[in-house]
């Protein structure tokens, strides 16, 4: 797909954030996705994250994801979704960074930049799913990323994280697992969480099939978000042209 420089939607990046959240720089929180589309899982681990960090989520959709087929939607289209689905609601924002730059969006290099905008000291997280945390050792310079961030972990169903992981992801994980928020304010980078949410079912596949499919699928994305599938006939609905990821 194209590196979505064109037609970057109008989002507001500094929604203000309520009292009850500490200061926002105390712990910076990206969650980076696809969102093709953003579905209700996805609400589900922001939501969760935010109020278990007591921190802003930067929900930040990729121009161009690594390791899949080219997105369903483009990354104007994704990016307008998830600002729908969190229009006014406190404590996420969406984070357009990705969408600047050419090229596949290597979370390494999205977290160079932040480290460059934000300084050395500050801690950082990503939000991944449990199924993101499995595949971590194919990313790229992935070893690099527990220099540049922490990793908070949302558990997914069909990806458990009880179970004995990879020798490799093992490795390099042992001795950096933390149980609180607090840890993570502690030092920059380098240690991981696990968010233990409710599971939650939300699949943008599940979604993407379903609609193509011609099943029952307005419940599993925000109403406001099936409104601007519907309208712009998103996902081969109605005979619209199919996407390759399908
Ligand atoms: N229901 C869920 N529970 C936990 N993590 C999730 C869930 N849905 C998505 N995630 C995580 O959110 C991040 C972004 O997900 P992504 O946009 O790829 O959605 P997805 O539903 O996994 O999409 P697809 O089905 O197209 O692969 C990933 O790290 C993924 O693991
Ligand atoms: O950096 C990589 O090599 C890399 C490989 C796979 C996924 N990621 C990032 O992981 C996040 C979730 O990816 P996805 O494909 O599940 O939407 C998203 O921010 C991707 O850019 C990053």
């Amino acid at each position: 797909m194209g590196n979505g420089k064109q037609a970057v939607p109008d989002v507001s990046p500094d929604a203000s954030l309520p009292s009850r959240f500490p200061a926002p720089d105390s712990l910076l929180v990206f969650y980076g996705g696809t969102f093709d589309p953003v579905h209700l899982g996805h609400l589900a681990i922001a939501r969760h994250a935010r109020d278990a960090l007591g921190c802003t989520i930067r929900m930040m959709p990729a121009a161009d994801p690594p390791h899949r087929a080219p997105p369903g939607a483009d990354a104007a289209h994704r990016a307008r979704m998830l600002a729908l689905a969190i229009d006014g609601e406190p404590g996420l924002q969406v984070d357009l960074r990705e969408l600047d730059r050419d090229g596949p969006s290597y979370s390494v290099d999205t977290l160079r930049a932040v480290r460059a905008e934000y300084g050395d000291a500050v801690p950082v997280a990503l939000l991944i799913g449990a199924d993101s945390l499995l595949g971590l050792p194919t990313w790229r310079e992935w070893t690099a990323l527990f220099g540049l961030a922490h990793l908070v972990v949302a558990e997914r169903s069909g990806s458990a994280l009880d179970l004995r992981l990879p020798p490799v992801l093992a490795e390099a994980t042992a001795g950096r697992w933390v149980d609180s928020a607090t840890a993570l304010r502690g030092s920059p980078a380098g240690r991981l969480l696990r968010l233990q949410q409710p599971l939650h079912p939300g699949s943008a596949t599940e979604v993407r099939h379903r609609i193509a499919g011609g099943g029952p699928w307005h419940d599993l994305v925000p109403g406001v978000v099936a409104d601007y599938i519907v309208r712009h006939r998103l996902y081969g609905l109605n005979g619209a042209a199919t996407p390759a990821s399908l």
